[in-house]
């Protein structure tokens, strides 16, 4: 593939710039990404005194160090799915190698929806008790997009309207279901919902994906599963 240039001549990408791992070690760095979740939570919600703060910051720095010792430029962007498509194993939704992400598992189903399963944990909280609305912008526009990639044409976000009905729990088990509603040339436009458990609506979306003119790397899009 030749370089791939943004409208600004910035270099979005090549796919054979990135690390390609196997699922060995997607596995293993998975493992690792939920360890660190839990670290996460753990910081929010200690209690323990200052004297054990700094000792675990210091033993944190530690680990960070032996971590660092090998790194690369860029996330493993990319790893080759079952159906010769291309993983985001480091998405900030769904990569279940970034502790970021929550992770949400997606499912590309019959007649074109796209479902996501997730659980959001303390971190993500916005009003007391519940999710911060920017998280739940974060995996529509996300699922959305993997909608549209499945369902239209794969493009970037240039529209994403947000409807927030109720408070999303955060703790319970959550679904998020997207659709393409209609493609005209290069735009895709797409809706998607947010479900507690029990089926109620907590927050709508509808977006719009055009289809930049310069090339995406291939590969990214539909083809995600994690
Ligand atoms: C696949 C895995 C899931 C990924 C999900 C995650 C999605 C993301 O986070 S993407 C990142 C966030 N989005 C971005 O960074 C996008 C930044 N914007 C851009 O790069 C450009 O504006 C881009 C590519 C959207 C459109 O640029 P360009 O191709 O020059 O558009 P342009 O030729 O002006 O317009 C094309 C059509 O779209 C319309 N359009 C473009 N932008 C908008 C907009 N913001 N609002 C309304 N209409 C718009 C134009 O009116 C035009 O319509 P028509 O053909 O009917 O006249």
């Amino acid at each position: 593939m030749t370089e791939v240039e943004a409208a600004g001549g910035r270099t979005i990408g090549r796919l054979e710039d990135r690390r390609w791992i196997g699922e060995e070690r997607a596995a293993q760095l998975a493992e690792l990404a939920a360890r660190v979740r839990e670290l996460t939570e753990a910081v929010v919600l200690t209690e323990v005194d200052s004297a054990e703060i700094a000792a675990v910051a210091e033993q944190v720095a530690a680990l960070t160090a032996r971590l660092n010792a090998a790194r690369d430029q860029y996330p493993p962007m990319a790893a080759e799915g079952t159906n010769g498509m291309v993983r985001q194993l480091a998405s900030p939704v769904t990569g279940r190698i970034n502790p970021i992400a929550p992770p949400v598992t997606v499912t590309v189903c019959e007649g074109g929806v796209v479902r996501g399963e997730f659980t959001l944990n303390t971190v993500y909280e916005g009003p007391p008790g519940f999710v911060h609305g920017g998280v739940t912008a974060l995996v529509l526009d996300q699922m959305l997009g993997l909608a549209a990639a499945s369902g239209g044409v794969p493009g970037l976000t240039a529209t994403l309207d947000m409807c927030y009905r109720r408070p999303t729990p955060y703790g319970v088990p959550l679904t998020v279901e997207a659709r393409v509603t209609r493609t005209e040339g290069r735009k895709t436009f797409a809706e998607a919902h947010v479900l507690a458990p029990g089926g109620k609506v907590t927050v709508e979306a509808t977006a719009m994906f055009v289809r930049p003119l310069f090339q995406l790397p291939q590969g990214t899009g539909a083809s995600e599963r994690n």
